[in-house]
């Protein structure tokens, strides 16, 4: 296979869950672009909706299934009903998420086990619901949406990092499990992104909002887009012998310490 061909998905199906706008909708359109059949997840009719159309004007055919991530049983109902309606899913993106801000002392049980229940425990769940079929048929590709927070904690973000930093540790197990049967699973850290889960934190004047733009050695958010290339990568033979990483698009946050108040 010449060295492009190997990006080429085409005839694969990828379900993004929550993949009606933001990230999601930035790496699904990445993934039907390079050829893939396009199945997006989401809670609500009207977001899906919304988003088919979306793709719709960006010339993609989105096949949309609304169920709850966190729900087991709903979860493999709508990964067989995918396989029968679409097709057996080839390219899973585990991209639902949810972040709750509270401050650690502060923060409810519930709000706890809401947060670990969309990042961490449903990734278990969907990357389960695949995994039977992708053995069958011989190979797959498991991406897990990871977070500068599987590395690193800030104040109020506890079980947003707990659930991060264990979704790095369940792509390195699922990777050790599964690599035999050729199913590769890596995660995508994105530094800081221009979307709705940041629009609180990201108006001009706030001070995350200058905070970021310092401490991003890029000096900026990431845009959606940026994202799209590593998800081609992750999804497609390019990274047939890439197991158990993450891969952190993150204009250089990791690499750096940061910079002094007077260092400007
Ligand atoms: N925005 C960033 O800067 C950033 C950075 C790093 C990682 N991430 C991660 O990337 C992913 C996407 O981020 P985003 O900013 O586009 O998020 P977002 O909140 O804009 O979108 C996430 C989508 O997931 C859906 N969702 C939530 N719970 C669900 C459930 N139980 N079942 C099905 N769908 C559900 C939501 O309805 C929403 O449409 C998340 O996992 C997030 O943690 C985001
Ligand atoms: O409050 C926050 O610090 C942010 O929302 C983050 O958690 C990002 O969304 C992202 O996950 C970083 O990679």
């Amino acid at each position: 296979m010449k060295s492009l061909e190997l990006f080429n998905i085409s005839g694969k199906v990828a379900l993004v869950t929550g993949g009606t706008h933001g990230l999601g909708m930035a790496i699904a359109t990445a993934l039907a672009e390079a050829g893939a059949t396009l199945v997006i997840n989401d809670l609500s009719k009207e977001k899906l909706d919304n988003a088919i159309a979306e793709y719709a004007a960006k010339g993609i055919e989105a096949h949309g299934y609304i169920f709850d991530v966190t729900d087991e049983a709903a979860a493999t109902t709508a990964v067989a009903r995918i396989a029968a309606e679409v097709g057996p899913i080839d390219i899973l993106v585990n991209n639902a998420g949810i972040i709750k801000r509270i401050p650690a002392a502060e923060m409810s049980l519930a709000d706890w086990q809401a947060v670990i229940n969309v990042d961490l425990t449903a990734p278990f769940i969907m990357s389960k619901a695949v995994a039977r079929s992708m053995i069958e048929r011989g190979g797959g590709k498991i991406i897990n949406m990871c977070s500068m927070m599987s590395e690193v904690g800030r104040d109020t973000v506890s079980a947003y990092a707990a659930a991060k930093g264990g979704l790095k540790m369940l792509t390195r197990n699922l990777a050790t499990e599964w690599a035999r049967y050729n199913i590769q699973v890596n995660g995508i850290g994105p530094g800081y992104f221009a979307t709705a889960q940041t629009a609180p934190i990201r108006v001009n004047g706030h001070p995350f909002n200058e905070f970021i733009i310092k401490r991003t050695p890029a000096a900026r958010w990431g845009n959606p887009e940026d994202l799209a290339g590593t998800a081609v990568f992750l999804a497609s033979h390019a990274s047939d012998f890439v197991s158990g990483h993450v891969v952190y698009v993150d204009g250089g946050i990791l690499a750096s310490l940061g910079k002094a108040m007077n260092e400007d």
